[in-house]
């Protein structure tokens, strides 16, 4: 399957040209080494003309010893140039796929429908995008090797049919046995390869849930818990690595020893039983020298590959599964908001679990501010994707003054709202970058009025304003500055429709209820849908709808 799915990607017409400069470049590497070897014969033989070697030239070519000095050099001239034209190839080639199957990961994973994406597991598209298509580069360097040492070997095969048939066959019939003998060591490297992949991905859950709650784990004093744990996971991934390193080697020292007898048996059998002249015996056994850590290098990079390969059938996986819940490409008009959003009979349910939403009937009349108030659990976040379009419902409908959001309809309606979550996401950049995003061409008066009508006054007063770098590369927020920015963002849209996912609830009380008078001012404009378990929305909301079990009961 990998091995499949490998080709089909080297084909692809951006690799096309890497992958036959590759074969290209093994195979002068590959032949100019047989050819070398095969020149050796003649230049024996003319070091010691009394042997009276038949030359394996054709007949009437009779070279003199400084012209095949002069051939040999060029001969070790070619391949080592043909090596470095290898090894650049090689690189460009891995990266190549690597970038190529990354972004085709990451477009498939942006373009997916939000209902999938919010089913993957914690950590499970980092530890794809990182370890996994990193793994992939090593599977193609390890299979390119492969091809290039198993070019020499035939190349040093045909050298040594040249030189003397029955001990080439002799030879061969010894490295087939010991591949062949060797196929449960790489079936086993290949299960500790699938073994490692689990590693990687429960090791980046693990990171990932760990540094986001750093906080609590510092507060409840669960460091050397967490360490502890973190220390599982990468104990139990050392002993995956050392298990497939302790097999390698193993297969290695094995097959040096087995190469050794064959070798042995050959230049034997050459000797005492085919009576073959002293230099043809010379350059077999340094035909027979060259081969044995090849055929080496042949298993340990088939087990290296085969390690790697799980790699690629994760990638494939995780690509079509995301293609396969691709979100509409297309964008049709969705209606305008002017009168009632109404939700008939709609329900919700994620794979494997109950009803998230069950019978839903509703309407949210325009510009008025809906509070959404239930119970942890109760289908409050679903029904606000469902009324935002991110999501479609499993039966049922949502209208729009009428009309049947579906389809094509679902991408412009959601362009038209606009969702601040509890913990908001702020973008590295300035506070200007991070506004922009909801609209890049907003002007600095339009920013600084997203910003005070969402209670963010505080930003004329840190240095730089507007300019001052925030996220991850700039001055960290507080969780209530955070919420305001981000609500100042979600202003700036000039949404039909704005759904505030408990946005406020890291705010303090004056900050809530001005940011609510706010919302009940814009409401001239907009429609508002605030989930808030408590607070002032709830109290200055135009309709409370209250959910629990995902199912509408009286407020
Ligand atoms: N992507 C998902 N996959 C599977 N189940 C989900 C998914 N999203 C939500 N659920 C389940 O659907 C139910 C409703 O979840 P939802 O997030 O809508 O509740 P909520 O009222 O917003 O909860 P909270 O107040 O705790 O945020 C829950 O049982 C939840 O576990």
């Amino acid at each position: 399957m990998a091995l499949r799915e490998t080709f089909r990607q080297l084909r692809q017409p951006a690799m096309r040209r890497g992958t036959i400069n590759l074969a290209l470049a093994s195979f002068v590497s590959a032949a100019s080494e047989g050819a070398g070897f095969v020149l050796l014969v003649p230049l024996l033989a003319s070091l010691d003309a009394t042997t009276g070697q038949a030359s394996i030239l054709p007949t009437g070519l009779e070279l003199k010893l400084p012209v095949l000095l002069a051939l040999f050099v060029a001969l070790v001239a070619l391949r080592a140039a043909a090596e470095v034209w290898r090894a650049l190839s090689v690189q460009d080639l891995s990266r190549a796929l690597v970038d190529s199957l990354r972004m085709t990961a990451v477009q498939g994973m942006l373009g997916a429908r939000w209902r999938w994406l919010s089913g993957l597991r914690e950590g499970e598209a980092e530890a794809l995008l990182v370890s996994d298509i990193n793994r992939c580069a090593y599977a193609v360097e390890m299979l390119a090797s492969l091809v290039r040492l198993t070019l020499a070997l035939a190349a040093l095969l045909a050298a040594a049919l040249v030189v003397s048939p029955p001990a080439a066959l002799v030879a061969a019939a010894g490295a087939l046995l010991t591949y062949l003998l060797f196929a449960p060591v790489r079936r086993r490297a290949r299960a500790i390869g699938e073994d490692l992949s689990e590693r990687h991905d429960a090791i980046h859950a693990n990171l990932s849930r760990t540094m986001r709650g750093l906080r609590v784990i510092k507060s409840f004093e669960k460091e050397s818990e967490h360490a502890s744990l973190l220390d599982h996971g990468f104990s139990s991934l050392r002993r995956t690595e050392r298990a497939y390193i302790g097999s390698n080697a193993l297969a290695q020292a094995i097959l040096q020893i087995g190469g050794a007898i064959v070798a042995a048996l050959a230049i034997w059998a050459a000797v005492a039983k085919l009576s073959i002249p002293l230099p043809t015996v010379l350059t077999l056994a340094a035909i027979f020298v060259r081969a044995l850590p090849l055929v080496g290098q042949v298993q340990a990079h088939a087990q290296g590959w085969a390690h790697a390969a799980p790699a690629f059938d994760n990638a494939r996986r995780f690509i079509e599964a995301s293609q396969a819940h691709t979100d509409t490409a297309a964008s049709a008009p969705a209606p305008n908001f002017r009168t009632v959003l109404s939700l008939r009979d709609v329900g919700v349910r994620f794979a494997g679990r109950e009803s998230a939403l069950e019978h839903i009937n509703m309407e949210i009349p325009a510009n008025c501010l809906v509070a959404i108030c239930g119970p942890s659990g109760s289908g409050k976040s679903t029904l606000a994707d469902i009324c935002s379009g991110l999501t479609s419902p499993d039966t049922g409908t949502v209208a729009i003054d009428g009309t049947c959001l579906e389809g094509a309809m679902l991408r412009s309606w959601r362009s038209r709202t606009a969702y601040v979550q509890q913990e908001p996401v702020i973008f590295g950049g300035t506070i200007r970058d991070n506004l922009r995003f909801a609209d890049a061409k907003a002007t600095d008066d339009c920013m600084w009025a997203a910003l005070e009508d969402a209670h963010a006054g505080f930003v004329r007063e840190i240095p730089g304003g507007l300019d001052c770098p925030v996220g991850a590369t700039g001055r960290e927020l507080s969780g209530g500055e955070k919420q305001r920015i981000a609500l100042a963002r979600a202003l700036l849209r000039s949404p039909d429709l704005i759904i505030l996912d408990e946005a406020t609830s890291a705010l303090d009380s004056a900050s809530e209820k001005a940011i609510a008078e706010a919302l009940r001012r814009m409401t001239k404009k907009t429609t508002v849908i605030a989930i808030a378990h408590r607070g002032i929305l709830p109290e200055l909301a135009d309709q409370v709808i209250r959910l629990e079990r995902g199912r509408v009961v009286a407020p």
